[in-house]
């Protein structure tokens, strides 16, 4: 079976024909689970997918897009979430035991989505391989932890193929799926099916792979690691060199010579498209994909004369019945057999009626195909004859020389350290596809219900904390919630009786229940804010009643129509923008070892200073392990983007857009004209640590609160958060952070100069 995930026309006329053909005469089940280019499939598909593996008769079953576009490895991803999810909705007990996982229910209380997926799907073992969908090959990766976000994405009906047996089996699948989900009854249906999806699994090789090309420093166990946002950071050894190159060797990847003719061909297939003449085909084991015996080739004329290679290489006539001249040396083009690809005695011709150019006449034919098989799966290739070596060029000075036009090809590996995509480059040029960091938008799904709001510190605000609380509770039908210090004085007061509060001595349980933080007040009640929330934060709008208020982006005589449109912004089909901003996790070691209770999450920065020593501190610094610089200075600062504008700037940081994922890395008063401010990606695990033979002790902070000792040998390690604190913009992200660094830093102002 053949499952296509295009939605676009292929690129290879060839292949459509013979692919047409094959399912005609039945040889081969087509089916279509179009995912449009740069989406993900939708979990219907996926499953309709899994459903399809599932089932015996469908084997060997190939899936394929086209290359380097993400459908393939999206969808072998998903799948691999679907079976191991279905395994531990089947056997919950079994498979909890196994991984030391909470019971599902227990799962969602704790943790998020993509933590859900916790499985023993591939026995605790998190492996990677990709192959190049280029070739058309078979594709797989494991990004477990990877949720992707479901895309609507239009004509995404399951299209069984032509061929009878498929007929009507587009409804069949979602019930017998469900039936599969639901039924206490289909158990056994139920472990059917994840024996026949795991057994493909490992048929496609993960495991042999993995081993065969030494790549244990790869794979994690997934028992081991606690949290799978853990699991996502690169180990130490994860990346190495080598074991990449390992695992590139057992791929065989065929060579792309021939641009315009790309001929997909899988194991010991003949694949033959003759117009006006019968040729027999062969059938072999496996996929009889592109046995064909005959095709029309309609319009493949005028595909060819827009195709760059035959175009500039085929107008002279060729010979009705002759095999495919090379220009006119009349040299055949032969392709002989190629070590890696085993490819022998491929044959392209191409005839053409010397009178007619709308007979063009085309026939591949291939002899003792073996595809490439890496470990034992089935592989489907572009059979890519030779291509001419150059270009011929005319120069300035009239004299035509032959230019070389084909540049080295190459890979790009990625890895985050649990999977590994590889993908070819498209025309050896290297590109993005889009920028890494985008604006966000926040639409609720349901109206929120529960705010809480936030004022600074002391007396002040109370009659702004009225005017808000009774518009959102009057007017707006929401549910408030205050700190239980205002509650003591708001709730007296007559008509405020629905304030609600929490216990300050435990808020880890407040995000579950607040949609909306509001804050009145300065910069510092954000702080405050992020402290309160140790885990996820819900969005925080904020207004402006402090001296700076660099972060509170909304006036404050704004608060009704900004907090309407927040509140109702989804139903006028109209989202919120958001800033995703950036915490810090930071940790407190004592000799290398986690001290207890003493994890901090922090919105602008951790300083790491000489408190009231006289002395310079003495601070060493560890990106991953490794020693990157001794300071010896003031202290040391870590920042967020957010905190860029903060104490970092002071200390001649640069001043970060909030969107971009890094950590500053700011030294306060060097004593070294060469220390500089720095900027790390967001993936660094950074540790500062006062060694043994520091002159004296240092001290901690975080957003400059929680301020505490730092003894020789004690450290602080320092990495991305994977709770950011959302803040909604006034406007956008940028226009907000422009504004601000206006109004509050006078950023740039300078009289301007007169003309002459
Ligand atoms: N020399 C300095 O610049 C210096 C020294 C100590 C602390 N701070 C900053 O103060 C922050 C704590 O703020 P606080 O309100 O609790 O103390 P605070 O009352 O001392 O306020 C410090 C000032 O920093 C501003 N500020 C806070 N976060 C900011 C940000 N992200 N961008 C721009 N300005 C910001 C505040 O508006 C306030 O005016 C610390 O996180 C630190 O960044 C700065
Ligand atoms: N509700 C609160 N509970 C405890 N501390 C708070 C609360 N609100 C603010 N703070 C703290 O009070 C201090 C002053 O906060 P404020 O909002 O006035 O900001 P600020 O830092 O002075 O900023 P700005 O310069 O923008 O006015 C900060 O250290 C902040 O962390």
């Amino acid at each position: 079976m053949l499952v296509d995930l295009r939605t676009e026309q292929a690129e290879n006329p060839l292949f459509e024909l013979a692919l047409k053909n094959a399912v005609c005469l039945g040889k081969i089940k087509h089916v279509m689970i179009p995912v449009a280019v740069e989406t993900v499939p939708l979990m219907e598909q996926v499953e309709e997918f899994a459903r399809l593996v599932a089932d015996p008769e469908n084997h060997p079953l190939f899936l394929q897009s086209r290359g380097g576009l993400g459908r393939t490895s999206s969808m072998v991803s998903r799948w691999r979430e679907v079976i191991a999810r279905k395994e531990f909705e089947v056997k919950p007990e079994d498979t909890a035991k196994k991984n030391n996982l909470l019971p599902i229910k227990k799962m969602h209380n704790n943790l998020s989505a993509f933590d859900e997926y916790k499985t023993d799907a591939t026995e605790n073992k998190l492996c990677f391989v990709r192959e190049s969908s280029h070739h058309g090959c078979v594709d797989e990766s494991t990004s477990h932890t990877h949720t992707l976000p479901s895309r609507t994405t239009s004509g995404n009906v399951i299209r069984p193929g032509q061929s009878s047996h498929l007929k009507g089996s587009g409804s069949k699948v979602t019930d017998s799926f469900k039936g599969l989900v639901d039924g206490n009854n289909s158990r056994n249906k139920d472990q059917d099916f994840i024996q026949n999806n795991k057994l493909a699994l490992s048929n496609i090789g993960l495991e042999k792979d993995c081993e065969s090309c030494n790549l244990n420093a790869h794979v994690l166990k997934r028992s081991s690691v606690k949290s799978p946002f853990e699991a996502q950071r690169p180990g130490k050894d994860v990346l190495s060199k080598k074991g990449l190159i390992g695992l590139l060797k057992t791929k065989t990847v065929a060579p792309k010579c021939f641009d315009n003719i790309r001929v997909m061909k899988p194991k010991n297939a003949h694949i033959t498209a003759i117009v006006g003449e019968e040729s027999s085909s062969k059938t072999h084991s496996g996929v009889n994909l592109a046995a064909i015996n005959r095709a029309t080739v309609n319009g493949l004329s005028e595909q060819f004369e827009h195709n760059g290679w035959l175009t500039e290489h085929l107008q002279a006539p060729l010979n009705g019945g002759q095999k495919f001249k090379d220009n006119d040396k009349g040299d055949e083009i032969t392709k002989s057999s190629e070590k890696n690809n085993t490819c022998s005695q491929e044959h392209i011709s191409l005839r053409e009626d010397e009178n007619s150019d709308q007979q063009k006449v085309i026939q591949v034919s291939g002899k003792n195909w073996n595809g490439s098989l890496t470990g034992g799966k089935p592989d489907l290739y572009y059979e890519e004859p030779a291509s001419p070596k150059g270009d011929m060029c005319a120069s300035k000075t009239g004299v035509v020389r032959l230019q070389s036009r084909k540049k080295a090809e190459m890979y790009l590996v990625r890895t985050d350290g649990i999977s590994c995509t590889r993908e070819k480059v498209e025309d050896s040029t290297l590109a993005f596809t889009h920028p890494s960091t985008q604006q966000q938008m926040l639409m609720w799904k349901t109206k929120p219900k529960k705010i809480l709001l936030l004022k600074k510190l002391g007396d002040e605000l109370m009659d702004e904390m009225e005017q808000v609380a009774s518009f959102l509770y009057y007017d707006e039908q929401m549910e408030v919630m205050v700190e239980p210090e205002v509650h003591d004085q708001l709730a007296r007061r007559p008509g405020f009786g629905f304030v609600e509060t929490f216990y300050n001595q435990d808020t880890s349980k407040l995000h579950e229940s607040v949609d909306l933080v509001v804050c009145l007040g300065g910069d510092g009640v954000i702080l405050h804010a992020s402290n309160l929330f140790r885990t996820a934060v819900p969005p925080v709008v904020s207004f402006n009643l402090g001296s700076l208020g660099f972060l509170t982006a909304h006036p404050f005589q704004d608060f009704k129509q900004d907090l309407k449109r927040i509140i109702h912004g989804n139903t006028q089909n109209e989202g919120v923008y958001l800033t995703l901003r950036m915490r810090l996790l930071c940790e407190l070691l004592r000799n290398g070892h986690l001290i207890q209770g003493k994890i901090f999450e922090t919105l602008n920065e951790v300083v790491v200073d000489r408190g009231s020593s006289p002395y310079l501190s003495k601070i060493e610094c560890y990106e991953r392990n490794r020693l990157i610089t001794k300071v010896q200075a003031d202290g040391v600062i870590l920042a967020t983007p957010t905190g860029s504008t903060a104490y970092s700037t002071s200390a001649g940081g640069s001043m970060v857009h909030p969107n971009v994922p890094c950590i500053l890395f700011t030294p306060i008063c060097p004593h070294s004209l060469s220390f500089r401010p720095v900027i790390f990606p967001d993936s660094a695990i950074l540790e500062l640590k006062i060694p043994d033979d520091a002159r004296s002790n240092a001290w901690v902070s975080f957003d400059g609160k929680r301020r505490q000792q730092l003894s020789r040998g004690d450290s602080v390690r320092v990495r991305m958060s994977r709770h950011p604190l959302p803040t909604v913009n006034k406007s956008d992200q940028t226009d907000d952070w422009f504004r601000s660094l206006m109004r509050c830093l006078n950023w740039n102002a300078r009289l301007e100069q007169k003309a002459l």
